[in-house]
């Protein structure tokens, strides 16, 4: 069979009404319109081309975001697009630049930050781009370390203005996206000190750059700091390097929904807790949960495509075996194809979550603040871990060809990696997740009732007594059979029992320590086990939540519980020591689940294609020739080496200066 063949071939397979999943993975059917009308907007624009971007060099391809981004705004105009297709669109465009960290992070924290009167100047500004913002926290000298910051933020009575200052070059601002050469304003963490007192880290809007010939304002010096990691990739982006002498702002530029500054530097406390000054990250690392679900299947979508063109090793017939077909490549690539569903499921509850936040706070309930701080980071860091790790395997599961840019897969990791550091590093935010945890067992004993999803906690609180020891019979005991893994409350039960003795068990430890902080610093890596856990049975229990929702279109909900069922059976059979050690399931019950995950994958094997096809990517966002939706792989391929500027000519430059004169040389060698 050709390759274009193989596809369609395999698409009369599916057992399952694909349009009805396209709606499932979207959202609603509102979202699929929009995003299906926007990726082809993208797509059937020659503006948005990107299959060249990885030959460019910096400053072409700096220019050449330039371009895209402001063409996507002018386009956004004249279609008078809404918000939601404006973020859709540059969604589909896919590629880093200035505008992303304006809408994603400048507007947002003047609209959690900001007081109403600051908001009401700032944001129409801002609303029309006639000015263009970033977030200026990291610096040199600290990332994670947010009250490390060094910039300071005097309050200047006599003229009532803020002095903005670096006072060490471990306090120039470094990293913020759009600062290096695009952004006139920035909201810049500093430390506020008034009348000689210390007050912690505030946001400022700062104009950095005029708003007539764009040059640094007076005691401003910005620049870029430098490529970073792989070719284009993040390179469209002007991460910069920022530092103050002695800067005046006016103080009404504080952002002052927390605390206000008044006009002889006396700060009032509002009833707003001070971590609220933290909600931009809290907002964004929402937003990365859900992007992590598209990166994830994208590059699962383009191993999926191709595991079913690619044939290695022969049958009896000659017909050579499709590599999808072997049990090895399903193993890799089937948990990966389930948990971008498991991600996208658990991005919507995490969406609805932050929204329920946002509402509670307005109406000055902060009691699921701490929820949904631990929620956000435990999440951001489980997912974007995951799928870093996954797009890497996609590479490896198309063999030699998933390491050429035309795969789509180099690009994509090198883009996606820095999700792991960037809005917390990864490992300190499963640290703040397991210190959430702590406080939670800890509290246990007093009674009080954990809530949300630390609920299971209270339900075992007999578990305070319990030693964890490796133990023979397991706790569950409905498992006799392959099948028993596929009862919802059974893989919950397993799930939460594993948590909670992790946790239990860490607790426990904890107290052996005069010292918690001690304590905690000692014990962190098996913390941070505890908090993988924990953020791993949230997305179990949010997936078998989507299963009870009323799921329409034929065969839908089925694949989904198969993918379900992978997503929870593979990480049970990657963390078996966990299972295992904290006796939670017996030797035999992880064998059982072994058995039910393989047949769940001979289950999937027929629907792989559809359930990628589900995604609905159109071949412009994908951007692989692998992923191909027509699957004509290698006609395309060797079409596509030859547009490689070293094929312009035959002979290299460089063969008359060094090829020529060695092969010459060694002629004359050889004659010796
Ligand atoms: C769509 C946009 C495109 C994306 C492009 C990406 C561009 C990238 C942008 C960036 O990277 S911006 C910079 C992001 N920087 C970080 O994420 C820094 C990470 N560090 C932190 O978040 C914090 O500093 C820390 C690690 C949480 C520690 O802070 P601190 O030392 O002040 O806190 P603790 O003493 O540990 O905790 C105090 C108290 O506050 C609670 N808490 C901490 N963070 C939050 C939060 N975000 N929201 C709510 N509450 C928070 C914490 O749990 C403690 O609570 P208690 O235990 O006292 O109850
Ligand atoms: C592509 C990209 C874009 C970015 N965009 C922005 C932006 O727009 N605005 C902005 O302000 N910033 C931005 N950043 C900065 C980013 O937020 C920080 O790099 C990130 O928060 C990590 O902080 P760090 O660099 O200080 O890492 P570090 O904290 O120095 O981490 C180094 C190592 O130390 C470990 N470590 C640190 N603290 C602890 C601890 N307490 N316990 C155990 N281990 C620890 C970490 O796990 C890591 O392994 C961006 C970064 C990148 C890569």
């Amino acid at each position: 069979m050709e390759g274009v063949d193989i596809l369609p071939h395999e698409r009369s397979k599916t057992q399952f009404d694909v349009d009805a999943m396209k709606i499932v993975w979207a959202g609603s059917r509102h979202a699929f319109e929009v995003s299906d009308r926007m990726a082809r907007l993208v797509a059937s624009d020659p503006a948005f081309q990107k299959d060249n971007r990885s030959r460019l060099g910096r400053k072409e391809l700096f220019k050449n975001t330039l371009r895209k981004a402001t063409y996507a705004w002018k386009r956004i105009l004249e279609l008078r697009l809404t918000e939601e297709e404006a973020g859709r669109l540059r969604f589909f465009v896919d590629e880093p630049a200035f505008t992303d960290l304006h809408w994603g992070m400048f507007v947002p924290a003047i609209k959690g930050q900001g007081t109403e009167e600051q908001q009401q100047k700032w944001l129409p500004l801002a609303y029309k781009m006639q000015i263009i913002g970033c977030y200026a926290q990291t610096e040199l000298g600290h990332g994670s370390n947010v009250q490390g910051l060094e910039t300071t933020a005097t309050f200047d009575p006599d003229k009532d203005e803020f002095v903005i200052h670096s006072p060490t070059l471990t306090s120039s601002k470094w990293w913020p996206g759009g600062l290096g050469k695009v952004s006139t304003h920035a909201v810049v963490y500093a430390r506020l000190i008034t009348n000689g007192e210390e007050h912690g880290v505030h946001g400022f809007i700062v104009q950095l750059r005029s708003l007539d010939d764009h040059m640094p304002l007076p005691g401003i010096t910005i620049g870029d700091i430098g490529m970073k990691f792989g070719n284009g990739a993040y390179n469209t982006m002007d991460n910069g390097v920022l530092t103050f002498d002695h800067v005046r702002i006016p103080r009404n530029q504080m952002l002052m929904r927390v605390l206000q500054v008044t006009s002889e530097g006396k700060c009032v406390q509002s009833n707003v807790p001070r971590q609220l000054i933290y909600g931009t990250m809290v907002f964004v690392r929402q937003t990365i949960v859900a992007d992590a679900s598209s990166a994830l299947s994208r590059a699962v979508c383009i191993a999926t495509r191709y595991s079913a063109v690619r044939r290695q090793f022969g049958s009896q017939d000659g017909v050579e075996t499709q590599v999808i077909d072997y049990k090895t490549q399903q193993n890799r690539l089937f948990p990966l194809l389930a948990s971008a569903y498991a991600f996208r499921f658990v991005g919507e509850w995490l969406k609805w979550l932050y929204t329920d936040v946002t509402q509670r706070l307005q109406a000055n309930d902060f009691s699921t603040l701490p929820e949904a701080h631990a929620c956000t980071a435990g999440l951001k860091s489980l997912t974007t871990t995951a799928t870093a790790d996954a797009i890497e395997e996609c590479r490896k599961l198309c063999g030699g060809h998933g390491y050429l840019c035309a795969s789509g897969l180099p690009e994509l990791f090198a883009v996606y990696v820095p999700a792991c550091t960037y809005e917390g590093d990864n490992v300190v935010l499963l640290l703040q997740v397991a210190r959430f945890l702590m406080k939670t067992v800890s509290q246990l004993g007093s009674g009080k009732k954990p809530i949300g999803t630390t609920a299971y906690l209270g339900r075992v609180q007999d578990l305070m007594q319990c030693r964890c020891e490796v133990q023979t019979v397991g706790i569950i005991y409905s498992i006799n059979a392959a099948e028993d893994w596929l009862k919802p409350s059974v893989m919950l039960e397993a799930f939460e029992a594993r948590s909670a003795r992790m946790c239990v068990a860490r607790a426990q430890n904890l107290g052996k320590f005069a010292n918690p902080e001690d304590g905690f610093a000692e014990l962190s890596a098996d913390l941070v086990e505890a908090a993988v856990a924990h953020c791993q049975l949230i997305v179990v229990s949010k997936f078998l939540d989507k299963l009870q929702q009323d799921i329409p279109g034929n065969g839908v909900k089925q694949q989904l519980q198969n993918l379900c069922y992978i997503y929870a059976l593979n990480l049970l059979h990657k963390h078996l020591g966990d299972f295992l050690s904290t006796g939670c399931i017996t030797p035999k019950q992880a064998s059982l689940a072994n058995d039910q995950l393989r047949s769940l994958y001979s289950q999937v094997r027929p629907n792989a294609i559809a359930l990628v096809d589900a995604f609905n990517y159109t071949d412009h966002y994908l951007g692989s020739v692998l992923g191909r939706y027509d699957g004509n792989v290698y006609p395309k391929l060797y079409e596509e080496a030859w547009k490689d500027p070293l094929n312009d000519s035959v002979l290299p430059d460089g063969y008359n200066e060094y090829i020529r004169p060695l092969l010459k040389q060694q002629l004359h060698n050889s004659r010796l």
